[in-house]
């Protein structure tokens, strides 16, 4: 986006003073924030601090992020802070303050100085007060040039530019900030993204980034902020847009808005819903059995409104879902010809939440699948389908490899087929390692669209989505949706069995939009509810007797959070 912008005339550096600028605003008011808000409290010791001048610490680093931050420097000077610039990744030629005659130097040979030094000669002209950062080699205690305290610490090390893990001065430089930062209890900010942080993947090499409060991103939102490691390293996330951008440019969306769904029809019956079909829930000779996935997915089918519902779970576990959940229809798992019949009036089939792993489970799987396939049904697949799909991928003597493979992606031309692996299912499926996956998440997603068809669920820490449309002409094409909600809590067994039957719930109803039905409205609405069991947010209107907090939060706690969300999210008419 830079790049064009450039392309079309404007000036980079001028574009570097526009963001240093606007970031010493926006640290301005965040400084009046922490600090000068807190005057109407008891805390006399924020109160005695505010009483002395701003000061901010500027940790830069010798790319253009360090450019921003010299600048920020200058402009902060010019507002009346007291700064001071530390330099890591510096010479102490590099510092030299007469730079007249280094430009007139480089006038002369016809050279354009970097954005990043013109910034710098800009600091050391207006006497910004400044210090290297020295490699202290492995002893911490000795890290000179940082006992002087600040009320703001900010990082511009690195940007986007950063495409290694950082060794000796840097990694030192950055467990100092944080170690400086949180001694102090001082807010951290990050120019762009907290250095460490990757911006295209949100990969953090070993631990070793900048622990920001809040970060000043500058242009488009990172990719890399909103995954992976991302909201660990990044606290809240201002937007500094800076320039025009197109969202048809960007590399995907982020979502946090469910889209509104209508009311339903008073003239309507439990056929309007759509029945849904949850294949799941088996029990291997002679071990423990996984009766939950298919019990979780099915009470979450109903919580989002589907009109009927039947589970073909081994028999041992019928009585138990009728306990938990008295609406649902059931039959055996291993009843091939009465579940084959029932995928005929199905809506939508969902397959694979605790189906098992064996060849019996395998056999069963395959001749299901290819029974929706047949009868042209809806498909949503998880946890031991994926399993099995991997399985006949990688297997090269199966006679169905191909096959199911194969008829499932033609399948996904016309018809729904969603999958939603996490990073491990989905390393399975791609033959890699789980950290080959974890370090680039985006490729990897699209990776399994490539070889499988379909839309995707990459769950965990920020959900990827990839939808592919079908175009007019010939052929789709892939959206990426990054899921901009969830929280930890939601990292416990049994809560990706309740996203697939959200899924299966959402497309049964063929009451809603296409937007209302789709794959990433129902990975936000999931999301959604984990939000709205352990935030006191207005968004959920304070609903406290949902209130449970992160820890401890289980998967059958989602269901009467799905319907709180849903409710929320649907127009009043
Ligand atoms: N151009 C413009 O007008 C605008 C640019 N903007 C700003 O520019 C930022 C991008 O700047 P950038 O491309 O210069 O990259 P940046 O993030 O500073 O890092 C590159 C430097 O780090 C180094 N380096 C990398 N990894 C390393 C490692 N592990 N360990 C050690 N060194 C490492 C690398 O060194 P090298 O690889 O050459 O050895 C190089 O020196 C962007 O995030 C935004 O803040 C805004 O002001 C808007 C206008
Ligand atoms: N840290 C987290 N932040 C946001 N969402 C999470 C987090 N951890 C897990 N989730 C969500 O919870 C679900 C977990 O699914 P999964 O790992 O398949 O669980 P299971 O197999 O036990 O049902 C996914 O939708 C995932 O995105
Ligand atoms: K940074």
């Amino acid at each position: 986006m830079e790049q064009a912008w450039f392309a079309e005339g404007h000036d980079s550096f001028g574009l570097m003073k526009q963001a240093a600028w606007q970031m010493a605003q926006h640290i301005e008011q965040l400084y009046e924030q922490k600090y000068l808000k807190a005057r109407a409290s008891a805390d006399h010791k924020v109160y005695r601090r505010n009483a002395c001048q701003q000061r901010a610490s500027i940790w830069v680093g010798k790319g253009n992020n360090g450019g921003d931050g010299w600048l920020i420097a200058y402009y902060l000077q010019q507002a009346g802070w007291e700064v001071k610039v530390i330099a890591v990744g510096y010479a102490a030629e590099d510092l030299d303050t007469d730079y007249q005659v280094e430009i007139a130097n480089k006038v002369d040979k016809h050279d354009v100085l970097s954005d990043a030094k013109q910034a710098q000669q800009i600091a050391l002209s207006a006497k910004v007060n400044y210090q290297r950062f020295e490699d202290s080699g492995t002893n911490q205690s000795e890290l000179k040039g940082i006992n002087w305290q600040a009320d703001i610490y900010i990082d511009a090390l690195f940007g986007i530019g950063l495409d290694r893990a950082p060794e000796g001065v840097y990694e030192q430089a950055i467990s100092a900030f944080n170690k400086v930062t949180q001694s102090n209890d001082a807010l951290a900010i990050a120019v762009d993204i907290p250095s460490g942080l990757v911006a295209s993947t949100g990969q953090v090499f070993e631990r070793i980034a900048i622990q920001a409060d809040v970060t000043l991103c500058l242009i488009a939102r990172k990719f890399g902020l909103h995954t992976k490691d991302g909201m660990d390293y990044s606290g809240s996330v201002i937007d500094i847009p800076l320039i025009p951008t197109q969202s048809s440019n960007s590399a995907a969306t982020l979502v946090t808005v469910a889209h509104a769904l209508n009311a339903r029809r008073q003239n309507s019956y439990k056929g309007s819903y759509g029945h849904v079909l949850v294949i799941g829930g088996n029990r291997i000779d002679g071990s423990q059995g996984m009766g939950g996935a298919a019990i979780l997915s099915a009470n979450s089918v109903m919580a989002t409104g589907a009109g009927k519902i039947t589970v073909a779970c081994h028999d041992a576990f019928h009585g138990a879902l009728l306990t938990s959940l008295p609406d649902a229809m059931t039959i055996d798992l291993h009843d091939k010809e009465g579940v084959k019949t029932l995928i005929k009036d199905a809506s939508v089939v969902t397959i694979g939440m605790g189906l098992g792993r064996d060849k019996k489970a395998q056999a069963l799987f395959i001749s299901y699948v290819q029974a929706a396939i047949t009868e042209k049904k809806p498909l949503v697949i998880d946890a031991d389908g994926l399993y099995h799909l991997a399985s006949l991928q990688m297997s090269r003597e199966h006679p169905h490899k191909h096959e199911l493979i194969a008829q499932l992606r033609q399948h996904s031309m016309d018809h729904q087929v969603c999958l939603t692996p996490h990073s491990g299912e989905a390393a399975r499926l791609l033959d890699k390692k789980i950290n080959i996956v974890e370090d680039d998440r985006l490729t990897a997603i699209k990776q399994c669209a490539n070889t499988y068809g379909g839309d995707w669920v990459l769950k965990g820490a920020g959900s990827l989505v990839l939808e592919q449309r079908i175009l007019e002409q010939k052929g789709s094409q892939a959206h990426i949706y990054v899921c901009g909600v969830g929280n930890a809590g939601m990292a416990t067994a049994g809560m990706g069995d309740v996203l697939s039957g959200v899924i299966a719930g959402l497309l049964a109803q063929k009451d809603l939009e296409d937007e209302a039905r789709c794959l990433h409205q129902s990975v936000l609405l999931h999301a959604l509810a984990g939000d709205a069991l352990v935030n006191d947010t207005d968004y959920y209107q304070h609903n406290s007797s949902l209130l449970i907090g992160q820890r401890g939060l289980q998967a059958q706690d989602m269901p009467v959070a799905i319907r709180h969300v849903m409710q929320l999210i649907t127009n009043k008419n």
